[in-house]
C-alpha cells in the first residue's frame, strides 16, 4: 500500500522537477517560461513549381505577423483535418487553385520555435494544379527560380528549407 509517507519518498520536490527541465529545456536552447505558454502550431504549406522550374512565394500581408516576409503558400491545419485536405483547402482559398491529395510530394518539414508559438510545418511541392494562381487575399505573388530565393526574405522557421528545396529543384532539373 502506498502511504503518503512513501509517496513522500519516491516523488521529487517540485523544484527537482524544475530542475530536470531546466536541463532538457536548455539542451533544446528553450526556457521553462517560453515552454509554458507555448503553443504547437500545425501549418501545411506547399511550393509550387511552374514548367520553368520557379517556386511560388506570398508575400504576408500588412497587419499579419511576419509582415513582409514571403512564405510558401498554405495555413493551419484545423481540428480533425487531414494535412494534405488543409493544405489544398488552403491553396483553394489563398490562390484560387485546385490540387489534389494525390498531387501532393512530401519535401520535408520545418520545426521552429518563435516567441509564443511551436511551428511544426510539413512542406509538399507540387507541379500539378488546375487554375491561375492569384492572391486572393490581397498578397502579392512572385515566381522564383532558385537561385533567386535568397532575395526574398522568409520566415526564420523556412530557412533550413530553401537548401532542400533548391537541391530537388536541381536533380529535378538535371534528371
Ligand atoms: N503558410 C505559411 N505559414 C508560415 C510559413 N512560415 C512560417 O513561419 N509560417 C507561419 C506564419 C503563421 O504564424 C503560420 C501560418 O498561419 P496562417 O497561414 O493561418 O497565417 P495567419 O497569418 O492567419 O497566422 P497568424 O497571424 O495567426 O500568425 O505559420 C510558410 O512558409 N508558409
Amino acid at each position: 500500500m502506498v502511504t503518503s509517507r512513501s509517496m513522500a519518498t519516491i516523488v521529487p520536490k517540485q523544484d527537482q522537477f524544475y530542475d530536470f527541465g531546466r536541463q532538457i529545456f536548455k539542451t533544446y536552447g528553450l526556457t521553462l517560461e517560453r515552454v509554458g505558454r507555448m503553443r504547437l502550431v500545425l501549418v501545411a504549406a506547399a511550393a509550387l513549381i511552374d514548367g520553368n522550374g520557379a517556386v511560388l512565394l506570398a508575400q504576408r500581408p500588412e497587419g499579419k505577423s511576419l509582415a513582409g516576409l514571403w512564405e510558401f503558400p498554405g495555413g493551419k491545419i484545423e481540428a480533425g483535418e487531414r494535412p494534405e485536405s488543409a493544405l489544398c483547402r488552403e491553396l483553394f482559398e489563398e490562390l484560387g487553385v485546385d490540387v489534389a491529395p494525390a498531387d501532393l510530394e512530401p519535401l520535408g518539414f520545418a520545426s521552429h520555435t518563435y516567441e509564443n508559438f511551436h511551428l511544426l510545418m510539413p512542406l509538399w511541392t507540387t507541379r500539378t494544379w488546375q487554375g491561375q494562381p492569384r492572391g486572393r487575399e490581397g498578397q502579392a505573388l512572385a515566381w522564383v527560380q532558385p537561385e533567386a530565393l535568397q532575395d526574398y526574405p522568409m520566415p526564420a522557421a523556412d530557412l533550413p528549407l530553401i537548401p532542400v528545396l533548391s537541391s530537388h529543384l536541381f536533380q529535378s532539373q538535371n534528371a
